[in-house]
């Protein structure tokens, strides 16, 4: 497949977005009890780009995507090795706090999962009562209005905030989501297939999304549509678990070099459809 002219895929800001970070990944290796599931993956997730992550089903990108933001370590009987660094900063050091990795590194998920019974309002500022902020009623209309509007769905819900979150389409309530993480500031946002229980039409809305976000917050993105891939990223890494082996990353690089001319043949096969 070639990149054409649909491409959403967004260029580096050159605008006064002073927090943007890097996120690394030094020598991941990771394990559900005794099973290895990814073996020394490291990758480099650059400042104010989107790094799409892409692979068969089972090679360990979304587990690597919960490393990412410390989530890996709540699951029982799971334990990883390696660094993740957010600007240079150890993600995992014994002084951070686990909510302020989640703070700093948000995530949206396969399906989504707004609080249905609160209002569109609450669900957005649902995360500052998580991470202990508090702001004033002022600050929090404001606040609300601007993730609202980043998320692109301010003017479809603007007359109707007390409206529960659950009353939401399917493509609505990702947004609203988008917007619940985009409240707390992260700089990091992870987004785990968000697209993959929608529609064609939201899936573009949140494809339009994500290439207005990178201005302001570093995205990675785990899909098996290998158009949206190529539309939304800058960056590709390919993962790929060989006959009972461990994740790995194959192949990793810009995103239309690892479509158009990757170095691995089975990037090219993978990209192409031909397995997988
Ligand atoms: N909670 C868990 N307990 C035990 N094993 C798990 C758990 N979650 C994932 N695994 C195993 O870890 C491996 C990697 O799974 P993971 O979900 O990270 O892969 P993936 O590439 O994201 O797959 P998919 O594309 O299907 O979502 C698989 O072998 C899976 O069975």
């Amino acid at each position: 497949m070639s990149l054409d002219s649909t491409s959403l895929m967004p260029t580096a800001p050159t605008g006064p977005y002073g927090s943007l970070a890097a996120l690394e990944a030094r020598s991941i290796s990771a394990w559900f009890g005794q099973h290895k599931v990814l073996d020394r993956v490291s990758l480099t997730m650059a400042a104010g780009e989107v790094t799409a992550l892409i692979g068969p089903s089972g090679c360990g990108k979304s587990t690597f995507l919960r490393i990412l933001n410390r989530m890996h370590e709540l699951i029982p009987g799971a334990s990883l090795a390696g660094e993740v660094l957010l600007d240079d900063q150890d993600l995992y050091a014994p002084v951070r706090r686990i909510t302020d990795a989640r703070r700093q590194v948000g995530m949206v998920f396969q399906k989504p999962n707004p609080f249905p019974t609160m209002s569109i309002y609450d669900n957005v500022v649902a995360g500052l009562r998580l991470t202990g902020t508090r702001i004033g009623r002022d600050a929090r209309d404001a606040l609300v209005e601007e993730c609202l509007a980043k998320a692109g769905l301010w003017k479809e819900v603007r007359d109707r905030l007390r409206s529960p979150g659950g009353a939401l389409s399917g493509g609505q309530q990702q947004r609203l989501c988008i917007a619940r993480s985009l409240a707390v500031r992260p700089r990091v946002l992870l987004m785990d297939e968000p697209c993959s229980a929608l529609d064609p039409t939201s899936t573009r809305r949140i494809e339009e999304t994500i290439a207005e976000l990178v201005a302001e917050v570093t995205i990675v993105i785990v899909t098996h549509n290998m158009q949206q891939a190529a539309r939304v990223s800058n960056q590709c890494a390919f993962f790929l678990a060989e006959h009972g082996t461990p994740g790995a990353i194959v192949e990793h690089g810009p995103t239309e070099v690892m479509f158009d001319s990757p170095q691995d043949s089975r990037t090219y096969d993978y990209v192409h459809g031909r397995f997988g």
